[in-house]
């Protein structure tokens, strides 16, 4: 340019000003997109939801080429209470810190990962098929803990670098971290509503709500239902010779045998002190009596550990029953399961009954 063709510096000034407003244009939009996110983020109501719009949507929404997110779960809540979920892509749970100490070492804020840093850290944050180039790491913290970390990678290795700003980012993870805890107490009172504290399995009221589906569907889609009553042997001398402690300790380990003995969709309650009832949809007579002596053979052969420190060692007894193709209630199908079960105790106690081997 000529400095002194005055036309040419009208031109000029012309030029930089349309560069300025599209820059704060483009601002604008970005500050769009972001309020839109956050305005999502505090209305979720699903831990599925939260994890697809902060992997799935953002992705698309800031044209990332990957979205990952890190979850701190070292008491497996999460692994127990995420499997379950139709997620398209799932988070990545750490069993300690020592993964998020890698990436954000003793300074917990947004980490801009560009050309000329660590290809280590990149590789390690995104699947290296990815092929991130650069990359924003975001940390999420809560009551002063990290909690996890969100990464948002770009092929493009001028898309993060390190002198940009993270304002916006920074904010983002803020809430992104707020959602994820409310989330995680939201999923903590369902739970704590549905099961029984002392066994894990599930409780008595719930038992009662999804029993009646699971037999409505029995009933329409004509499969097979089975109901097993299982009642621990002599319980009351187990609380009497070794104490109301250690009769728990039983019951809480025979719950987990239980659990352990049960497929997916299965489901198992704590029906009364020490009953537990279980109903296992699409199963067979033969597939349900297997099912019975597993969990009766377990039982016996359980030392159970006291909190002394002793063992204790204990008997199931188990009615048996299947939803008869007549069946017009579900409590029929409980209550054959319990004459069963009676029958189990009168002809001597650890075993399984079938409630047709049992007397009306
Ligand atoms: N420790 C403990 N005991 C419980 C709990 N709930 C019920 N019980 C006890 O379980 C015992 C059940 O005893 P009974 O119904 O007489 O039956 P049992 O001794 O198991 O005898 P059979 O069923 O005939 O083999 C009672 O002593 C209750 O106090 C609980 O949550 N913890």
């Amino acid at each position: 340019m000529n400095p002194s063709d005055p036309h040419a510096q009208v031109q000029e000034l012309r030029r930089q000003l349309q560069s300025l407003l599209e820059a704060a244009k483009a601002n604008e939009r970005k500050l769009d997109r972001f309020d839109a996110l956050e305005r999502r983020l505090v209305a979720v109501s699903s831990m599925e939801e939260l994890v697809n719009l902060l992997l799935v949507d953002c992705r698309e929404d800031f044209q990332l080429d990957a979205a990952e997110l890190w979850l701190l779960d070292q008491d497996e809540e999460l692994r127990r209470a995420l499997p379950a979920l139709p997620m398209i892509k799932a988070p990545k749970l750490l069993d300690s810190h020592a993964g998020l100490k890698d990436l954000f070492g003793t300074v917990r804020t947004t980490r801009l990962v560009g050309p000329g840093h660590s290809e280590a850290l990149l590789a390690q944050a995104f699947d290296p098929q990815a092929g991130v180039r650069s990359a924003a790491l975001l940390p999420l913290i809560r009551q002063g803990l990290l909690i996890g970390s969100l990464h948002f990678g770009s092929r493009d290795p001028q898309r993060y670098d390190a002198a940009s700003g993270t304002k916006f980012l920074d904010r983002l993870a803020a809430i992104a971290a707020i959602a994820i805890e409310s989330m995680l107490n939201r999923e903590r009172l369902r739970r704590a509503g549905m099961t029984d504290g002392l066994t894990g399995v599930h409780n008595r009221r719930y038992f009662d709500h999804r029993s009646l589906i699971e037999f409505s569907q029995a009933v329409r889609h004509r499969y097979p239902l089975a109901c097993l009553f299982l009642d621990i042997d002599h319980f009351k001398s187990i609380n009497d010779r070794h104490g109301h402690p250690a009769g728990d300790e039983v019951l809480r380990q025979v719950g987990g045998l239980i659990l352990r003995s049960l497929r997916t969709g299965d489901l198992a309650a704590r029906y009364g002190g020490e009953e537990f009832v279980v109903l296992l949809p699409r199963t067979d007579l033969a597939g349900a009596r297997e099912v019975a002596e597993r969990i009766r053979l377990m039982v016996q052969e359980a030392p159970f550990i006291t909190p002394d420190g002793g063992t204790v060692s204990a008997t199931v007894s188990v009615g048996l029953a299947m939803l008869p193709a007549e069946a017009t209630s579900f409590g029929e199908l409980l209550q054959a399961a319990d004459r069963a079960v009676y029958q189990a105790k009168r002809s001597g106690r650890n075993r399984t009954v079938t409630h047709e081997d049992a007397p009306a």
